[in-house]
């Protein structure tokens, strides 16, 4: 029987990213979107990145989700090297807390889009939902299932503040 191939690869410059972008994880898993994550480095492993990225779309991949701090190079590369959509996740670095990844995630030229969400935890679970909705697209069931998490998350705020909790 063929196993059918994760349509989400999350890739990330570090292992230190994953913290981070185990919450894209979490979020493509709670929508059952099945996923591979490596970790890739256009600056420390700049041959992985292009073999990952020209097979990409070959493998089965239809979105990449791409983490990195710091000079984030990683995810404006990745685009480069491959037509599927590609959500950069620019992760909270210490010295500069995330401008600096922002910066370089956010700022592509014209050309080579790379989809850019905020920093950190929200921007990770945000790049899931949006990889989520593209899939979404030609696939019924995860509609429904994206569908299905936003009721629960609207019906889980509360209308009223509570003064104790
Ligand atoms: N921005 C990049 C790239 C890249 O863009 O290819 N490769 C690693 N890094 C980033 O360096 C930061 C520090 O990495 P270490 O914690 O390994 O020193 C990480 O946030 C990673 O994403």
């Amino acid at each position: 029987m063929m196993t059918e191939r994760p349509p989400v690869a999350i890739i990330m410059g570090s292992q230190s990213d994953w913290e981070t972008m185990k919450n894209a994880a979490d979020t493509l898993e709670a929508l059952e979107i099945t996923y591979d994550a490596r970790i890739i480095s256009a600056h420390r492993t700049p041959d992985r990145l292009m073999n990952f990225a020209k097979g990409a779309k070959d493998e089965g991949f239809k979105v990449i989700i791409a983490g990195a701090g710091g000079a984030a190079h990683l995810p404006g590369m990745a685009a480069s090297m491959t037509p599927l959509p590609v959500f950069g996740v620019p992760v909270q670095s210490r010295a500069l807390s995330g401008q600096d990844s922002l910066l370089s995630i956010v700022q592509m030229p014209a050309g080579i889009p790379v989809g850019t969400l905020a920093i950190g935890k929200a921007g990770a679970v945000n790049a899931a939902l949006l990889a989520a909705a593209v899939l979404a697209l030609g696939d019924e069931e995860i509609a429904d299932r994206l569908d299905e998490w936003r009721a629960r998350q609207s019906a889980a705020v509360a209308e009223y503040p509570m003064d104790d909790l």
